[in-house]
């Protein structure tokens, strides 16, 4: 797997960085953060649709969560190379993209994003949960992607409310590891 680090507003870089793969992708994007069961299930659904189209993988993740860069905090589970490791371990992803959180991606409106979904990164088919937002003021969902990808083209997993990387930070922060480590695909230590 091939671990690439960008910065959204470099798209000539990036384009280059992507072009060898030549083969358009299957995509999920997010922080995944621990890897909890419901990123297991949308990551597993995204390679269940690599290898039945026959299309290489991608993992779009971020530098740092949005909110935590907006918040001056920083509330991280896992790190970028334990989220690798781990999905060219389990996943056999052909490509894991970091993008660098800072001022110009989190600006991005969700238009431009899109577009650099589908143009820059060659993306055709998106696995995503029910309540995934991108874009600037998070105002992209995932009826956004159905419209440009096409209807049958956006996996959209439906949202389990009783799993989320904050409810497993809060469990972490209250020194409830076993608790918080029953979730995660990446254990605490
Ligand atoms: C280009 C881009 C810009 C974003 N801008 C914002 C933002 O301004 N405010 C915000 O709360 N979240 C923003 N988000 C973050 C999303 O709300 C979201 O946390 C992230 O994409 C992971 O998806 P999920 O946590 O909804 O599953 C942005 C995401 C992307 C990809
Ligand atoms: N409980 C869940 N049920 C279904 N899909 C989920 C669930 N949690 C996350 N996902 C999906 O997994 C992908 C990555 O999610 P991401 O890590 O960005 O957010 P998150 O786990 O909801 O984190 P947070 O709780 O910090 O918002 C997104 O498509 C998201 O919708």
């Amino acid at each position: 797997m091939e671990l690439i680090k960008i910065e959204i507003d470099n798209l000539k870089v990036i384009a280059k960085k992507i072009a060898k793969f030549k083969r358009p992708f299957v995509a999920t994007i997010g922080n995944f953060d621990g890897m909890h069961l419901y990123h297991q299930k949308v990551l597993a659904k995204a390679k269940e649709w690599s290898q039945y189209y026959d299309l290489p993988m991608v993992v779009i993740s971020f530098s740092q969560n949005i909110y935590d860069y907006l918040n001056y905090e920083e509330n991280r589970i896992t790190s970028t190379k334990q989220k690798a490791e781990y999905i060219e371990k389990v996943y056999e992803s052909e490509l894991f993209i970091e993008v660098l959180t800072n001022d110009e991606l989190v600006n991005t409106p969700k238009e431009t994003f899109l577009n650099i979904l589908k143009e820059t990164f060659n993306i055709v088919r998106v696995v995503e949960g029910a309540d995934f937002r991108f874009g600037a003021q998070g105002k992209g969902t995932v009826i956004d992607l159905q419209a440009v990808f096409g209807l049958e083209n956006v996996w959209v997993e439906p949202r389990a409310n009783e799993i989320s990387s904050t409810k497993i930070r809060k469990l972490l922060k209250n020194g409830d590891k076993q608790a918080a480590n029953d979730l995660l695909g990446i254990k605490v230590k």
